[in-house]
């Protein structure tokens, strides 16, 4: 079946080491799926090939039935794809609110853009996304100021502030407490409720918790793909990784 995001005999080198290794997968629309594997899968540099931040070695990578590959970083995200790192990439010295706006728009000029969008509409998705990421009363404080969890909402609210069709987050519990990594999964799963998202995810409750679909990477490869039941049951699967995360355990 295909899906919102179709990505055929995907492949990435870096001279001559063959990171992704003929990586096929389907994204449904208005799902979340996991990525999960060993360190060193080829996870982050296959969400760098889908954000255009690398460019395939050769493979397609279709969104909504156009091509990605080839097209700049800044033309995928224009198409509606937005990228959220593990470490949070927000303005540290402006507000939350400032923060929020300057994400509003595309254009190139941040700062322009502030003055510009100071429109209904902007403020409509500013009070609808703080909302969402839990920050509705923290719009004056300093970015700076935030705790790491807070951090990490604020640029999925960025992000969100764009509407992305597909929405794309690294390790987005990396560091939170236990009650913010509770209200991340509320989070989450309301943004799945209009966006699809594809989330890197080492932390197996978590990934209970929130996937409708979990996609195992091997050595570049796609090596599973299930509901968490059936690939926490399969036993290729627990051999190279849940099995050794649970050795270590
Ligand atoms: N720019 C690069 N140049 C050379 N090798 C790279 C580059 N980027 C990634 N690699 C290699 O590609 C492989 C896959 O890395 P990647 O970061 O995609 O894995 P991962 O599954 O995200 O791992 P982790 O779970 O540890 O974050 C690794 O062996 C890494 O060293």
């Amino acid at each position: 079946m295909g899906g919102v995001l179709e990505i055929r005999d995907l492949h990435k080198s870096f001279d001559s080491h063959h990171v992704i290794q003929g990586f096929s997968m389907d994204v449904v629309e208005q799902t979340l799926s996991c990525l999960i594997g060993p360190n060193g899968a080829g996870k982050t540099t296959l969400m760098d090939l889908i954000s255009g931040r690398l460019k395939p070695s050769s493979g397609s990578v279709r969104f909504r039935g156009d091509e990605l590959s080839g097209l700049s970083e800044s033309d995928i995200a224009r198409r509606g794809v937005g990228r959220k790192f593990q470490v949070p990439a927000v303005f540290k010295e402006l507000t939350v609110r400032e923060n929020l706006e300057i994400a509003f728009s595309r254009e190139v000029n941040p700062f322009r853009n502030m003055l510009k969008f100071r429109d209904k509409a902007m403020l409509a998705k500013l009070e609808e996304v703080s909302v969402l990421v839990n920050l509705e009363n923290r719009l004056s404080i300093v970015a700076g100021l935030l705790s790491h969890g807070e951090t990490q909402w604020l640029e999925i609210g960025m992000t969100l502030m764009q509407e992305p069709q597909l929405l794309l987050l690294d390790e987005p519990i990396a560091g939170m407490t236990e009650a913010e990594v509770d209200q991340t999964a509320k989070l989450l799963r309301e943004v799945r409720q209009h966006s699809t998202l594809i989330v890197v995810e080492h932390d197996m409750g978590f990934v209970r918790r929130v996937a409708d679909m979990v996609t195992v990477m091997h050595m570049g490869t796609h090596f599973a793909e299930g509901k968490i039941d059936e690939i926490e049951a399969n036993q290729n699967v627990r051999e190279i990784y849940l099995g050794t995360e649970e050795d270590a355990a």
